[in-house]
């Protein structure tokens, strides 16, 4: 079968993207694999198919909450394994939405779109798009994090953005540089779904009018060592306000390998969102023979 897709990235986080609007292709984990490998396929972190919502068990869940998600984002990790949900992927899902004619959406409008994560509702901006991530938790507890090169094992926090994130904090960029994310690091109790973990040092000053202001380097779950990720940017400025307290800063800006994300608390009815923000770019278009 003949597969045409696009190629995308958002910071450096890259994703083959391909259209089955009426959930007709049967992908398993093998094959989402062997897209994603870098030297056997097409190369990616991410493979997003994008499909109705009505098409999909998930997305009938998807409709339940939101009768307006008529797209879904099937995201899946460079493994095949499937994602509740992917930040910078998702304003890449959207860019391709809409220069695919599969959806219409002006600057400053907004669309909502099913993933397993939730309906997450995705803005138009001029620099890209802005994502409403929804509610996050951060849970205090008894976390270790080991990486090599990183000398001894470190404590965690766990954070909660729709998927699953543990956040380090670093004493400096020459402790962030050293770390080798060739494997995956050590996380002490395992955490029952694995999980994405961020090591942070923040800048100095860490708050600059009004904005606080982070590094990152992130291992995904299912991916490795990724240039960017865009939940892991919401949920390592999560930590690190949690850590800094009371008069900590709801914007943040997170510097990752691939270029710079914005991240802000938003104070909703049914309690603080996270939303990230940040560019979203198609790269070329190929036809894969699956
Ligand atoms: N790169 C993504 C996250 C993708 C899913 C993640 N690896 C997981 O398994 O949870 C992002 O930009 O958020």
């Amino acid at each position: 079968m003949e597969l045409r897709f696009t190629k995308g990235h958002g910071t450096g986080n890259d994703f083959v993207l391909f259209s089955d609007p009426d959930g007709a292709i049967e992908l398993d984990a093998d094959d989402i694999a062997g897209i994603a490998d870098r030297h056997f396929g097409v190369g990616a972190d991410g493979v997003i198919r994008a499909v109705r919502s009505a098409r999909l068990p998930a997305g009938a869940d998807a409709l339940a909450e939101d009768a307006a998600a008529e797209w879904f984002m099937d995201y899946h990790n460079a493994d095949g394994s499937p994602a509740e949900m992917c930040g910078n992927g998702i304003r890449v899902y959207g860019s391709y939405l809409i220069e695919n004619g599969l959806i219409e959406l002006a600057e400053g409008e907004s669309v909502a779109i099913g993933t397993r994560g939730g309906v997450r509702r995705l803005t138009r901006t001029a620099e890209g798009f802005e994502v409403d991530l929804g509610p996050f938790v951060v849970l205090d507890g008894d976390v270790t994090v080991s990486a090599r090169h990183l000398e001894v094992a470190r404590p965690g926090l766990p954070v909660g953005v729709g998927n699953p994130h543990v956040v380090v904090a670093l004493a400096d960029d020459a402790e962030l540089d050293a770390i080798d994310l060739s494997e995956a690091p050590g996380v002490s109790p395992a955490p029952p779904d694995g999980a994405n973990v961020e090591f942070v040092v923040p800048a100095d000053p860490l708050v600059l009018d009004g904005v606080g202001r982070i590094r990152m380097r992130v291992h995904e779950r299912g991916s490795g060592e990724t240039l960017s990720c865009g939940t892991g940017a919401a949920a390592a400025a999560l930590a690190i306000r949690h850590w800094a307290g009371a008069n900590a800063p709801d914007a943040w800006r997170v510097e990752v390998p691939g270029g710079v994300l914005g991240v802000r608390v938003l104070a909703t009815p049914e309690g603080d969102h996270v939303a990230l923000s940040g560019p979203a770019e198609l790269v070329f278009e190929g036809t894969l023979e699956i």
